[in-house]
């Protein structure tokens, strides 16, 4: 019985890591769950899950869930920052799945890392802005990093059995999100609700915008990066519209080796929670019939400037990664608010680039001071 912490159960990768508890209550326990402010989910899911522990970040919401879990129910209640900190290294847990959005989740990851808990790693914000930080710590503490990423879980089963040396390339795919084919002008003054229309998958709100930008490709190169120790030179992006490849590895023998699926997070959420097995279930199988062509393409780097400007922040290393996913988290919230246009995302975040003294070999202190720096530039230059 494998015992689970989540941050973030609320949300698309958290809901659907609970799907794959419900189905096999005899393989997986849950015993903490936890969310920003949503109560009446969160209520329901303490109701079915009997977790022994809820954290919730925002403190109003913390005291309306304890006047409203039923008196017969045991649970602990605990809120904000510590809240999460203690669900994310209790005892009582073997792994913690970072299903929360944001770097937000980099103390409470890097916590349950330093009390020796495996992590199920969703929350790619956390290795984006701190990469080296996290992925030395889990080395000094002997602890796996799980991919749930569907492209990174992809390519952590390409790499099953192989030693990393004979890499020649990782490929990851990009399904080119919704404004795949468009020009610059076209997409001047689109609008949220065109940008969170992804043709393949159902996800949070910041993943799809990113998706729309193609950051999140970016953020993912980031995160192959630390996750598998390569170089950037080293790590390809090709857009393959149907999302059935979720990425390959090339080895140095020139052999490809391809991960595919039909699009379902709940299968990367199981790999991580099962691995080294793999598990029986009922998920819909690929019928190749159904495919007339699978399609490859170049990213339109001009349109999409924001993937170019992770490549680059990888490239110039110390913490303009730690800049760009903390301009790209208010950017993308203040695009969902309406209130600046989808071509702000990276004039913004290039903006805020180009004012950054880098550090070299950052503390998780300076990260956190540069994480608030980068947020406060780019909202005074909104203004
Ligand atoms: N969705 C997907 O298919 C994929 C997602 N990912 C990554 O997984 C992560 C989660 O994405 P997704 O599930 O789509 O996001 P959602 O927006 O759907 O869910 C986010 C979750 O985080 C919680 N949360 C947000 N802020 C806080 C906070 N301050 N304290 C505690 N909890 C908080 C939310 O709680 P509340 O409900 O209260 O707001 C919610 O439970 C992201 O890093 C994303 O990039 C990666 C691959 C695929
Ligand atoms: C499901 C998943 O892992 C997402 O990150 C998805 O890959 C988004 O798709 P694109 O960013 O390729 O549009
Ligand atoms: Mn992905």
């Amino acid at each position: 019985m494998k015992k689970i912490s989540i941050l973030g159960s609320t949300g698309s990768i958290g809901t659907q890591t609970l799907d794959v508890v419900r189905k096999n209550p005899d393989k997986f326990k849950v015993v903490a769950i936890s969310a920003n402010s949503s109560v009446d989910l969160l209520l329901e899911q303490i109701i079915e899950f009997k977790p022994k522990y809820v954290a919730v970040y925002d403190e109003a919401s913390t005291k309306n869930l304890k006047e409203r879990i039923p008196s017969h129910i045991n649970i602990e209640v605990l809120s904000g920052m510590e809240g999460l900190k203690t669900i994310s290294s209790l005892d009582e847990i073997d792994v913690l799945l970072t299903a929360i959005v944001g770097m937000i989740g980099l103390v409470p990851t890097l916590c349950a890392i330093r009390n020796g808990k495996a992590i199920a790693l969703a929350n790619k914000e956390t290795l984006v802005t701190a990469g080296k930080l996290v992925m030395g710590e889990a080395k000094k503490y002997n602890v796996d990093i799980l991919p749930v990423d569907s492209e990174h879980s992809a390519i952590f089963q390409c790499l099953n059995g192989e030693k990393n040396k004979n890499i020649d390339k990782i490929i990851l795919t990009a399904s080119g999100g919704p404004f795949r084919g468009k020009s610059k002008e076209e997409l001047l003054n689109v609008t949220k609700n065109e940008a969170l229309k992804h043709p393949n998958w159902s996800m949070g709100r910041k993943i799809s915008i990113d998706s729309s930008t193609l950051m999140n490709k970016g953020l993912e190169v980031i995160e192959a990066k630390w996750l598998f120790d390569v170089d950037y030179k080293d790590i390809d992006v090709v857009v393959h519209p149907q999302s059935i490849i979720h990425s390959m590895v090339q080895f140095n023998d020139s052999s490809i080796i391809a991960q595919m699926g039909c699009p379902d997070m709940r299968l990367p959420i199981q790999y991580a929670l099962t691995y080294p097995d793999r598990m029986l279930n009922d998920f819909e199988r690929l019928d190749f019939a159904k495919f007339s062509k699978f399609t490859f393409e170049k990213p339109d780097l001009e349109t999409f400037p924001c993937l170019k400007l992770a490549f680059d922040c990888l490239k110039m290393g110390g913490t303009y990664c730690t800049v760009l996913n903390a301009a790209n988290e208010v950017l993308v919230n203040e695009f969902l608010e309406d209130k600046i246009g989808f071509y702000d995302i990276p004039y913004y975040i290039e903006k805020t680039l180009q004012a950054h003294n880098s550090i070299e070999d950052p503390t998780l202190e300076e990260i956190l001071e540069v994480d608030r720096w980068a947020r406060e530039y780019v909202k005074k230059s909104i203004k």
